[in-house]
């Protein structure tokens, strides 16, 4: 064998793992290796074997087409109908199978099954005994193949996008008289085109288009860019690319042409095919597997983010979760806050990490709980007043709770405690910026970002004319919603884990262990306290264990609601003590310790005047 001899070139050429084409200048093929008659569909080995023809009426027809119009010759609902398809639903993209009478008008009934074009079947099958001869036809979405068996024939296509497959059975005798093979025989023989009538070639081991060598490019491939682009360089053309990405019969390839020259003479030119599906689906493969990566890593970020912005802020339930996000939001904006929930839930604690989160941290935090300050003293609290604005004023007037938080944070606990009059003031202050001092005449700008909280469902309030709906919806910016302690259980575990250290460091015992017994009580538990009824029972426990172990004799439950309510009138009677003194040492002070005066000014007899002097310890 020459090294020159053509069957020598073939030997080595079909060794080769990328398609490649010479033709000379005529267009004529000098070389077409196996792998080019592979990507280019014209393998014809192992073939059953089929005259030339065409479909004639009563012809019995066979499709499978995993998406109707993409590769099929664009058949649509109107070829369809020389099946007896009258079915306009059938849309592009669509998958169908089919079995039907060519040119019948109806009189035979096609049987077909279709599937819309955004399914989710991995399959679509259809077994039929269709005119008595038994069929089956799948489409095998997941391993992109179609299957028309015949009676015991089969007849398989493979697609890496789509393709329409089709087989013809002879009306007369029955048997097949097409069929069609890889990309190639469906592109050139389109089941549009055959259904209007087109004459297919003969099919089979012993036909022409295997031998390629000699033929002409045209002969062979139908003309298209790539094809033409190819003999126009074979003619003279100063074309020539390098790895070019090309999608051919359904195969992404990368593409090089290059000129033939002998002694500076255009003598043909050469392509060569790189078929790049696996390395496609290598990096498809590697991109999903880098996205997963980094999702899961944004997702750990995220997690570590949480825990850290969050972490006296126990829980591990999804709620607690994405109560911990939201509030992460919340702190990177400077959008209004709601925070709602029952009582005990967490939510001035977390008011604290929202501010503590945000660019506002080294600013002030102010914390107001509008429900426990006496409604007369409400408003000089939160917007201060003027010297002289009431009697027992500061002379020198007195910055209120928006005034000294100016810059930073106001917690604004309990909202839906404040009286409509104030509500109005309040609403002014967030759509305004500024704010009248009681008394004052002079606006006073006010930069604050606001966070509320309540227990009370607002909406109802709102109807029942309690709370004004335009401050509704100027403080609704941003709610977020904490669960009760009953519909998250399995964040008990994780507080008391937080909780138990904490309350033996404050109480200054040494630290106690809790006894399973004692957890299963309180995870039964239905919690109408929530967190801070936790807190209690287990400061309680603590308080009762004498060893190192709280056990379920140490855990008192349910008695907490009146507890409750005790320490909340505790803790207004205290605050309003709290204010008494206040009040009383600066009015003196304004006086300048003139008893008289302050006696007064406070409205209040001598008698009254030094129980409380007494009382409070005032100097
Ligand atoms: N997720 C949590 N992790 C740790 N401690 C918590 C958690 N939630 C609440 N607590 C604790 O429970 C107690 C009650 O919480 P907090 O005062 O924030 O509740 P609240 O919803 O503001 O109650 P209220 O509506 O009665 O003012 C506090 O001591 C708080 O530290």
């Amino acid at each position: 064998m020459a090294f020159n001899s053509e069957s020598y070139v073939k030997m080595f050429t079909d060794m080769m793992s990328e398609g490649f084409i010479v033709i000379d200048n005529k267009g004529s093929i000098r070389i077409y290796n196996e792998k080019a008659k592979e990507i280019f569909g014209i393998t014809q080995e192992g073939q059953k074997h089929h005259e030339e023809g065409k479909l004639e009426s009563g012809d019995i027809i066979i499709i499978g087409d995993n998406s109707i119009g993409k590769d099929d010759g664009k058949i649509d609902s109107e070829t369809l109908k020389f099946l007896g398809i009258k079915d306009n639903t059938i849309g592009k993209g669509d998958s169908l199978i089919v079995v039907g009478v060519f040119n019948e008008n109806g009189i035979i009934e096609p049987v077909f099954k279709t599937l819309k074009s955004n399914h989710k079947e991995s399959s679509l099958v259809l077994n039929t005994e269709y005119l008595e001869i038994p069929m089956e036809i799948k489409i095998d979405f997941a391993n992109k193949l179609i299957s028309i068996k015949v009676r015991d024939e089969e007849f398989i296509m493979n697609y890496i996008n789509a393709i329409g497959h089709m087989v013809i059975l002879d009306g007369t005798t029955k048997e097949m008289k097409f069929y069609q093979s890889h990309g190639y025989t469906a592109r050139e023989e389109s089941i549009n085109d055959l259904l209007k009538g087109k004459v297919y070639r003969p099919k089979g081991k012993n036909t022409e288009t295997l031998d390629v060598i000699g033929k002409n490019i045209f002969q062979i491939h139908k003309s298209d860019s790539i094809i033409e682009e190819f003999f126009n360089v074979a003619k003279g053309e100063d074309i020539s690319y390098i790895d070019r990405f090309e999608d051919i019969n359904g195969y992404p390839t990368m593409c090089t042409l290059l000129p033939v020259e002998d002694k500076n003479n255009r003598i043909g030119a050469a392509l060569k095919v790189e078929d790049i599906s696996e390395i496609k689906r290598i990096i498809k493969e590697r991109d999903n597997a880098i996205n997963k990566l980094e999702k899961a890593e944004i997702q750990l970020n995220e997690e570590k983010i949480l825990n850290i912005a969050f972490s006296d802020f126990r829980g591990d339930s999804k709620e607690i979760e994405t109560v911990k996000r939201m509030a992460l939001k919340a702190s990177k904006t400077n959008s209004n806050v709601l925070l709602l929930g029952e009582s005990g839930t967490g939510k001035t604690i977390l008011a604290k990490h929202i501010h503590e989160n945000s660019k506002l941290k080294s600013k002030r935090f102010i914390h107001v709980n509008c429900g426990s300050i006496p409604e007369t003293l409400l408003e000089s609290e939160l917007f201060g007043y003027e010297k002289g604005a009431f009697t027992g004023a500061l002379s020198e007037g007195k910055k209120g709770f928006f005034e000294i938080a100016n810059g930073g944070t106001i917690f604004l606990d309990e909202i839906g405690d404040i009286p409509m009059n104030l509500q109005v003031k309040l609403l002014q202050i967030i759509q305004e910026k500024w704010l009248y001092r009681v008394g004052g005449t002079e606006k006073i700008e006010v930069n604050i970002r606001i966070i509320a909280a309540t227990n009370k469902n607002l909406e109802e309030e709102m109807l029942k004319g309690n709370f004004r709906e335009d401050l509704y919806y100027r403080i609704n910016v941003f709610p977020i919603w904490i669960p009760p302690l009953r519909e998250r259980k399995e964040d008990i575990i994780p507080l008391i884990d937080t909780l138990l250290p904490k309350i033996c460091r404050e109480i200054g015992c040494e630290p106690k262990r809790i006894s399973s017994e004692a957890i299963n009580i309180l995870v039964k538990y239905n919690w109408p306290g929530n967190i801070r009824e936790l807190e209690n029972i287990l400061e309680r426990a603590v308080n009762l264990a004498e060893g190192n172990n709280i056990l379920s004799k140490h855990i008192k439950l349910g008695s907490n609601k009146q507890e409750n309510k005790d320490e909340s009138i505790k803790s207004l009677k205290d605050s309003l003590e709290e204010y008494e003194k206040k009040l009383i040492e600066e009015i003196l002070s304004i006086y300048k310790g003139n008893k008289k005066r302050t006696m007064e000014a406070l409205k209040i007899s001598k008698t009254t005047f030094y129980e409380k002097i007494k009382k409070y310890n005032i100097e």
